[in-house]
C-alpha cells in the first residue's frame, strides 16, 4: 500500500507541530522518520494512524484520500515503545486479540493457525503461554509486533519499538525488523531519534527539523551527501570550523577549501572526526594537540587550532602523540555551508 502525505499541517493551540509535510511511502518501502525530539516524528505517525487529525493537507493510501478516515477502519498495525502488552493475558492471547475482536470473522481453528505461524515468524513458539511478566523486554515486542501483524494490517506504524531496551538487543532487534520486512513486504513507517537504527534499517531515511522534512533519500545520499549543517550534525559527530567565504573559497587559518556556489561571507567548515590526519609536514591548518582520549579500538585526538578553534579527530591506536605536540590537520571531504 502506497502512502502520501500532501502537505499535512498539524497545530496544537498556537504551536505548529509540523509544517505542511508532503511524502511519499512507496508500497512495500521502510521509511524511517528521524529528527531530534520535538521535530514531530511522532505527531506524523500518529496522523498516518488516525490517531491525530491534520488541520490541513491531506493523507492517502493508495488512490484512497484517508484523512477522514477513522483509525479502526484505516487498516494500520502499531508498535508503540509504550504500547503495553495485556499483562492478564498469554502471549498467545495477545496476539489473538485483535482477531477476536475484529469486524472479520475468523473461527477458533483459524484465530489458533494463525497464532502459530506468527509465533513462528516472531521465533517464539515456545513461550505461547507465558503472561507478558514472564518474558525479556525485547521478547516483549517482538510479540507486539505479532500482535499487529495479525490483522493483516495494510501498513505498519512503529513508534522507536525497540527505544526502552539496551543497545545489543536493540541491534539484534533491528536486524530481525528488516528480516521479517523483506519477507512480509508490508509498507512501514518507522520512528527513531537514533541515527544508527534509521541508517541500518530503512530504504529512505527521512530527516525532520522543527516539523518540517529537511533531508530525505537513501541512507548513502544521507550520508554522502548531507542537505546542510543540521543533517552533517545530526547524523554523526562533526566538527564545525568558522570560515570566511570569498570567491568560491572557505577560508580558516590560512587555508583555502572550495566553495563552489556559496556567496561571500561568514561560513563553516563541517567534517568526521575520521576524514583528519595529523600530519607534520606543514600541509593542513596549523593546530596542537590538547588530549588524547582512548578507545577500544581507536584513539580520539583533542586539538586546537592556532585561531583557538577546537578540532577532534581519530586515529590508530598507536598515535605517538601527545599533549602539547604541534602539527597540522589535513581535512578530507570538507563541506562548507553558509553561516546558519
Ligand atoms: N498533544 C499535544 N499537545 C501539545 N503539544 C504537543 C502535543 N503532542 C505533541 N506536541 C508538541 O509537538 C511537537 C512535536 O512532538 P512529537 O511528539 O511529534 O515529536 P517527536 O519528534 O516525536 O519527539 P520525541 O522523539 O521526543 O518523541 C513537540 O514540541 C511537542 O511538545
Amino acid at each position: 500500500m502506497k502512502i502520501r502525505l500532501d502537505n499535512v499541517v498539524k497545530e496544537f493551540e498556537t504551536f505548529r507541530a509540523v509544517h505542511g509535510v508532503s511524502l511519499d511511502i512507496d508500497s512495500g518501502e521502510l521509511v524511517a522518520l528521524l529528527g531530534p525530539s520535538g521535530s514531530g516524528k511522532t505527531t506524523i505517525l500518529r496522523m498516518v494512524a488516525g490517531l491525530e487529525y491534520a488541520d490541513a493537507g491531506a493523507i492517502y493510501f493508495g488512490d484512497e484520500n484517508a484523512t477522514d478516515i477513522p483509525v479502526r477502519e484505516r487498516g494500520v498495525g502499531f508498535v508503540f515503545q509504550h504500547y503495553a502488552l495485556f499483562p492478564h493475558m498469554t502471549v498467545g492471547e495477545n496476539i489473538a486479540f485483535g482477531m477476536k475482536v475484529s469486524k472479520i470473522k475468523r473461527s477458533p481453528q483459524a484465530i489458533a493457525a494463525r497464532v502459530k505461524e506468527l509465533l513462528d515468524l516472531v521465533q517464539l513458539s515456545g513461550l505461547k503461554d507465558r503472561f507478558p511478566g514472564q518474558i525479556s523486554g525485547g521478547q516483549r515486542q517482538r510479540v507486539a509486533l505479532a500482535r499487529a501483524l495479525a490483522v493483516d494490517p495494510r501498513v505498519l506504524l512503529l513508534d522507536e519499538p525497540f527505544g526502552a531496551l539496551d543497545a545489543n538487543v536493540r541491534r539484534d532487534l533491528r536486524r530481525w525488523l528488516r528480516k521479517i520486512h523483506d519477507e512480509l513486504g508490508i509498507t512501514t513507517l518507522f520512528v527513531t531519534h537514533d541515527q544508527e537504527e534509521a541508517l541500518d534499517l530503512a530504504d529512505r531515511v527521512v530527516i525532520l527539523n522543527k516539523g518540517k522534512i529537511v533531508q530525505e533519500g537513501t541512507p548513502e545520499a544521507v550520508c554522502r551527501s548531507p542537505a546542510d549543517a543540521f543533517v552533517m550534525n545530526f547524523l554523526g559527530d562533526a566538527n564545525r570550523l568558522d570560515a570566511d567565504i570569498r570567491g568560491g573559497k572557505a577560508h580558516v587559518d590560512g587555508i583555502a577549501f572550495e566553495a563552489d556556489g556559496i556567496a561571500d561571507g561568514s561560513g563553516q567548515i563541517l567534517f568526521r572526526p575520521a576524514d583528519v590526519t595529523w600530519r607534520e609536514d606543514g600541509q593542513g591548518i596549523a593546530a596542537s594537540i590538547v588530549r588524547v582520549i582512548d578507545r577500544p579500538d581507536s584513539r580520539r585526538v583533542l586539538a586546537m587550532t592556532r585561531s583557538g578553534q577546537a578540532v577532534e579527530f581519530d586515529t590508530a591506536p598507536e598515535f605517538p602523540h601527545r599533549r602539547g605536540d604541534a602539527g597540522f590537520l589535513d581535512i578530507r571531504r570538507p563541506r562548507v555551508y553558509a553561516a546558519a
